[in-house]
C-alpha cells in the first residue's frame, strides 16, 4: 500500500499576559493553515486553536492505530519550534500526568487504546516491548536504561514515561520512543504472526542558519546534523516523489546522521507516517512557523510503501495422543538450557568469589539438587544411565585434574569389573525369568490330565487357552540345560543347542525382543558416538586456534601493558594538575583536567579489561584439554559398550537365524506327522482284534465290534470338524482378524474336537480293557461321591450337564483369549513406551552434545574477533610509533579528545549502530548503516563569514 506522508498542525496556546499580535489561523473544515495574509498551507489535519489533547489524538493519532493492530509500522513525528508543545502533544504536561487523564499525551493515549483493542481479540497472543531513546547529536542514550521493556498493562507504561521524563536531556536531544507489538494467532493449520512497530519522534528545536547553495540561493538551515539531514531527505524525497522516481532511496542521505538512519523508515521507507508540527501563533516567530509549515508542506508529497509485517508458521503443536511426548520433549530442552545457563552463571560468581557465605551455601545446595535430578533421570533410563554414570566420574576428573593420572587405572578396574557385575546381573535375571516360567508352566501341566499331553491334538498347538501352555518334555529340556551349565551362560546354552527341534518358542520370541532392544540401543551408541567425535573435533579446533593466537594475544598483552603504565602516569601527572588548578582556584582549568582526568580513567579501565582477555588463554586451554580428555574417554567407553551390543546382537541373530530354520523343519516334521497320526485311530482298530488273546479284555466281541462303529463315527464327525476349523483358519489368515462369532465358532469346533478325542480315546481303552483302571484311579483319588452323583443321573440329565458344561468352556476359553489377546496388546504398548523414552533420553543427549557444540563454535567466534582486535592493535602499535599507537588505543578504547571531521560521523554511527538495530529494528533491510558508508558524500566545502552577529555559512559540493 502507498500513502503519503501525513500533516498536522497544532498550534499552542498564547498566554494570557502576551500583548504579542497572532499571525496565524487554522481552518479545520478546509484543513488549511494561513500565516500572514496572504500565505495558506494545506494539511492533512489543521487542528483547531485550544484543542484538547483528545482531539489530537482522535483526529489525527487514531486512525494509525487500526494499521497498527494489523501488523504496519507507523510513525508521529512532532515537529516544531521550541515550547511550541511538541513533548506535551506526546506525553502530556509532566511527570505526575498520569492523575490527569484529559491532559494525557499521545503515546500513553495509543498504548491504552491498544491494550483494549488486543484484549478484544480473544485468540491472539501478543506482547508489547517498548524502547525509548534520546540522540544527542551522534550518540544514542537509552532513556529507560533496560532496553527494551516489556508491558503489560497501562500502568507498566506509565511507569517507563515516567523513569524516561526523569532521565530526558534538559536541551538539543531528540527522542524516539517505539512501541513493538507481536500477534500470534491459528489460521487453519498455521500461526500467523505479526510484529509491528509504532515510534513517536520528538524532533528538538534548534537556530536556524542562512546557508546559500552552489547556485547562491539562500537556504534556512537548522544548526543540528540530525535535524539538517532530515530536511535534505525530505527534500530528496519529495523531488524524487515530484519526478515520479519515489522509490530510488539510494540518493538520499539517510546515513550522515543517527536521527535519518532511526527516522528511515518514516520518511520513503514502509512506515505510515503522520508529521505532527506544532507551531506558534505570534507574529514574532513567523520565521519559524514559515519554515515549519515550509517543511510540512514538502513532507506531505513524500510517498510511503506501507507492508504489513507478517509471516506464517506451520503450526507444530502436538496431537492429543502424542501431546505428552512433545510436552516432556520441551519442557526438558528447556530445562536443559536453564540449568546449564545456571550452573555457567553460579560458575562465574563462585570464580568471582563476591558471594557471601549464605549465598555460597544456596548454590552448593542447588547444585546438590541438580545431580540428585541427573541421577533421577539416570536411573529411568537404560542408555541415559550408562552414559551419565561416565559424566559424573568425569566430573571428578574435571575438578580433580591433577590427580587424574593416578586415578584412572584404578577407575578403568573398577569400571570393568563393574560392567561385568552388571552383565552377570542382567543374564541371571534373563534366566531366573526364564526358570521361574518354567515352574509356572510345569505345575499347569501337572494339574491337568496325563491324556491330553499325549492327545495330538495338543502337538498341534491349538489357538485359545493353550497358546502358552509348552510341553514338558520341551520344558524339561529346557531345565536341563539350565542346571547343566552355568546360569549366567544361559543363552549361550540355548545357541549350543540351536539345532534340536525341541527348541521353546518363549526362548524364541524372547531373543527378538532383546534383538529389538540391542538394536534401539546400538542406534543410541551410534548416534552418540557421532556426536561426541563433532565434539571433540570441534573442541581440538578451538585449541589449535587458541594456540595459534598465543604470539598475537603475548604481543598485544605486553603493549596493553606497556599503555596501562603510560595511562596511569598521565592519569598520575593530570592528578596533580588537577590540584595545582584547584589550589589556585582557576576553575576554567579545573573543569579542563577533571575532564581530562575522567577520560583518562575510562581508557584505563578499558585497557585494563582488554588486558584480561589476553590474560584467559592459559585457563581456557586448560580447561578445553580437561574436557576432551573426558569426552575421550566417554568416547571410549560408548565404542566398548557398542562393540559389546554388536556381539550380541550378531549372536541373537544367528540364533534367531538358526531357530527359524530348525522350526520350519519342525513343521514338515509335524505335517507328516498328523498324516501318520491320521491313521492312528484306524490302526488301533486294526491293533485289538489282531490281540484277541489280552487276559485283560473281558468284553465280548460283539461290543468290541460297536464300540469300533461308534469310534469310526466319530471320527467321521471329528474329520468334518476338522475341516470346518480348518475353514475359518484359512478365513482368519485372509482376513488378519475374526470377528465374535467366529472366534467362538473356532472355539467351539476345537472343543467338540477335544471331546471325541477324549470319546475316541475312551473307547479304544474300552476296548484295551483299561477303564476299570481308571475307574480305580477316580475311587483312591476320593471322587467316588461325585461319581455316584454322576451315575445316577439320567440319560437327559447328563446331555443337560454336558450342553452347559460345553457352553461353559466355550464362555471361559472365549475370555480367556480375549485376555490374552489384551495382555499383548498391554505388552506392544508397554514395547513403545520403552523405545519412546529411550528416543527421548537419546534426543535430550544429542540436544546436550549440540548446546556444548554451539558453545563452543559461539568461543570459536569470539576467540577470532578478539585475535583480530588484538592483531590490529598491534600492528598499530609495532607499525606507527607513539602517535598511532595513541591513535588506535584511542580508537579502540575511548573517545577521541579532537573533534572529528563530518566524514567520521559516518564512522561514529557505524558504532552505534547495534544500539540503533535494537531500537528501531531498521536491521530488517540489508542496506542499514554500515552497508551505507560508501555512499557517504565526499565533505563538502563550507565557508563561514560573519557579520555583526549573524553567521553565513556557504556550500559547495565538489
Ligand atoms: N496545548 C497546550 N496546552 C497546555 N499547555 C501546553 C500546550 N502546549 C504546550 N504547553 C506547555 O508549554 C510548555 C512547553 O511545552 P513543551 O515542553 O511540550 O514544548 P516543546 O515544543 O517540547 O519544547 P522544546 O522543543 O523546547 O522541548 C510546557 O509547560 C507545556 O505544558
Amino acid at each position: 500500500m502507498e500513502f503519503f506522508v501525513e500533516t498536522a498542525v497544532r498550534i499552542c496556546p498564547i498566554p494570557p499576559s502576551t500583548e504579542n499580535i497572532t499571525c496565524v489561523q487554522s481552518s479545520s473544515i478546509n484543513n488549511t493553515i494561513q500565516i500572514s495574509s496572504n500565505q495558506t498551507y494545506p494539511v492533512n489535519y489543521a487542528l483547531p486553536l485550544n484543542c484538547s489533547q483528545d482531539t489530537v489524538f482522535c483526529t489525527a493519532a487514531s486512525p494509525l492505530l487500526n494499521y497498527f493492530l494489523e501488523g504496519c509500522d507507523v510513525s508521529i513525528v512532532t515537529l516544531g519550534q521550541s515550547h511550541t508543545g511538541k513533548t506535551y502533544t506526546l506525553y502530556g504536561p509532566g511527570l505526575h500526568y498520569a492523575a490527569s487523564e484529559s491532559e494525557q499525551g499521545l503515546v500513553p493515549r495509543f498504548i491504552r487504546d491498544i491494550l483494549s483493542k488486543l484484549k478484544q481479540f480473544r485468540d491472539r497472543s501478543w506482547s508489547i516491548h517498548i524502547t525509548w531513546s534520546q540522540i544527542c547529536g551522534d550518540t544514542v542514550q537509552d532513556l529507560l536504561g533496560n532496553g527494551s521493556v516489556e508491558i503489560e498493562d497501562i500502568l507498566d507504561a506509565f511507569q517507563l514515561i515516567q523513569i524516561g521524563l526523569s532521565n530526558l536531556a534538559p536541551k538539543c536531544a531528540h527522542t524516539l520512543f517505539t512501541i513493538t507489538l507481536e500477534q500470534q494467532w491459528l489460521v487453519d493449520a498455521n500461526v500467523q504472526h505479526r510484529v509491528s512497530t509504532a515510534s513517536f519522534a520528538d524532533l528538538a528545536s534548534c537556530e536556524k542558519l542562512l546557508v546559500y547553495d552552489s547556485n547562491g540561493l539562500a537556504q534556512t538551515v537548522p544548526n543540528d546534523l540530525g535535524l539538517q539531514t532530515l530536511q535534505a531527505c525530505i527534500m530528496t524525497l519529495s523531488e524524487q516523489c515530484m519526478r515520479l522516481n519515489h522509490f530510488g532511496t539510494n540518493q538520499v542521505p539517510y546515513n550522515q546522521s543517527v536521527l535519518t538512519t532511526l527516522l528511515r523508515d518514516s520518511f520513503g521507507g514502509r512506515a505510515k507516517t503522520l508529521l505532527l508540527c506544532c507551531i506558534s501563533p505570534l507574529i514574532n516567530d513567523f520565521g519559524e512557523t514559515l519554515y515549519t509549515l515550509q517543511l510540512a508542506s514538502r513532507a506531505q508529497m513524500i510517498k510511503n510503501l506501507v507492508t504489513v509485517n507478517s509471516y506464517m508458521t506451520y503450526d507444530n503443536r502436538p496431537s492429543p495422543e502424542n501431546l505428552d511426548l512433545f510436552g516432556l520433549q520441551f519442557a526438558a530442552n528447556q530445562l536443559l538450557k536453564l540449568v546449564s545457563n545456571a550452573e555457567e552463571l553460579f560458575q562465574k560468581l563462585v570464580s568471582a568469589g563476591c558471594l557471601k557465605k549464605a549465598e555460597m551455601e544456596q548454590i552448593s545446595q542447588w547444585l546438590m539438587l541438580k545431580q540428585e535430578c541427573e541421577e533421577c533421570l539416570s536411573d529411568n533410563s537404560e542408555p541415559h544411565r550408562s552414559l551419565e554414570r561416565i559424566e559424573e566420574e568425569d566430573t571428578e576428573n574435571f575438578s580433580d585434574s591433577d590427580s587424574e593420572g593416578d586415578m584412572s587405572d584404578e577407575d578403568h578396574n573398577f569400571i570393568e569389573r563393574l560392567d561385568n557385575l552388571i552383565e552377570e546381573f542382567q543374564s541371571k535375571t534373563d534366566a531366573l525369568v526364564i526358570q521361574e516360567n518354567f515352574t509356572s508352566a510345569k505345575s499347569l501341566l501337572s494339574s491337568s490330565n496325563n491324556s491330553f499331553l499325549n492327545s495330538s491334538y495338543h502337538s498341534k498347538g491349538a489357538r485359545g487357552r493353550r497358546n502358552s501352555i509348552h510341553f514338558l518334555e520341551e520344558l524339561e529340556e529346557k531345565s536341563n540345560s539350565l542346571n547343566s551349565s552355568k546360569i549366567s551362560d544361559e543363552e549361550l546354552a540355548i545357541t549350543k543347542q540351536p539345532k534340536e527341534s525341541t527348541e521353546p518358542a518363549v526362548s524364541h520370541d524372547i531373543k527378538k525382543k532383546i534383538l529389538k532392544q540391542v538394536n534401539i540401543l546400538l542406534m543410541g551408541y551410534y548416534k552418540q558416538i557421532i556426536d561426541l567425535e563433532q565434539t571433540i573435533r570441534v573442541k581440538e579446533n578451538l585449541i589449535q586456534q587458541l594456540l595459534k593466537h598465543r604470539n598475537t594475544k603475548s604481543n598485544a598483552h605486553s603493549r596493553i601493558e606497556q599503555k596501562c603504565q603510560k595511562l596511569k602516569k598521565e592519569f598520575k601527572t593530570i592528578q596533580e594538575k588537577l590540584k595545582q588548578a584547584h589550589d589556585k582556584k582557576n576553575h576554567y582549568l579545573e573543569n579542563k583536567y577533571k575532564e581530562e582526568l575522567e577520560e583518562v580513567e575510562t581508557k584505563l579501565k578499558d585497557a585494563e579489561n582488554v588486558k584480561t582477555l589476553t590474560e584467559e588463554d592459559n585457563r581456557k586451554l586448560m580447561e578445553l584439554e580437561n574436557s576432551i580428555h573426558t569426552s575421550k574417554r566417554q568416547l571410549e567407553k560408548l565404542k566398548k559398550l557398542k562393540r559389546k551390543e554388536e556381539k550380541r546382537m550378531q549372536m541373537y541373530e544367528s540364533q534367531i537365524k538358526e531357530e527359524e530354520k530348525s522350526m520350519a523343519v519342525n513343521k514338515s516334521k509335524e505335517s507328516n506327522k498328523k498324516i501318520q497320526k491320521s491313521s492312528d485311530t484306524s490302526k488301533a482298530l486294526v491293533l485289538h482284534p489282531s490281540n484277541p488273546s489280552d487276559s485283560s479284555n473281558n468284553i465280548s466281541d460283539d461290543k468290541v465290534d460297536s464300540y469300533r462303529h461308534e469310534i469310526r463315527n466319530l471320527r467321521r464327525t471329528r474329520d468334518y470338524l476338522v475341516e470346518q476349523r480348518c475353514q475359518i483358519d484359512v478365513n482368519s489368515q485372509n482376513k488378519k482378524i475374526l470377528n465374535d462369532i467366529e472366534e467362538r465358532k473356532l472355539l467351539q469346533y476345537e472343543e467338540a474336537i477335544e471331546a471325541i478325542d477324549l470319546a475316541i480315546e475312551y473307547k479304544n481303552e474300552m476296548i484295551c480293557g483299561h477303564r476299570n483302571k481308571s475307574l480305580e484311579n477316580v475311587e483312591e483319588q476320593g471322587e467316588i461321591m461325585l461319581m455316584d452323583r454322576l451315575m445316577k443321573l439320567d440319560e437327559n440329565e447328563m446331555r443337560m450337564l454336558l450342553y452347559k458344561h460345553f457352553h461353559k468352556v466355550i464362555e471361559l476359553r472365549f475370555n480367556n483369549k480375549k485376555l490374552e489377546l489384551q495382555v499383548v496388546d498391554f505388552e506392544n504398548q508397554n514395547e513403545n513406551l520403552i523405545s519412546r523414552v529411550q528416543n527421548l533420553c537419546h534426543s535430550l543427549q544429542q540436544v546436550r552434545m549440540e548446546g556444548e557444540r554451539r558453545i563452543i563454535n559461539l568461543q570459536q567466534q569470539h576467540e577470532d574477533k578478539i585475535h583480530l582486535i588484538l592483531r590490529h592493535m598491534a600492528n598499530d602499535a609495532s607499525g606507527g610509533g607513539t602517535g598511532s599507537e595513541d591513535c588506535t588505543i584511542v580508537g579502540l578504547l575511548g573517545k577521541p579528545r579532537i573533534p572529528r571531521p563530518v566524514a567520521s560521523t559516518a564512522n561514529k554511527i557505524s558504532k552505534n549502530s547495534n544500539l540503533i538495530t535494537r531500537i528501531t529494528r531498521i536491521a530488517r533491510t540489508t542496506e542499514t548503516v554500515p552497508g551505507q558508508h560508501n555512499h557517504v558524500a565526499p565533505s563538502p566545502q563550507t565557508k563561514i563569514t560573519r557579520q555583526k552577529n549573524k553567521l553565513f555559512i556557504q556550500q559547495t559540493n565538489k
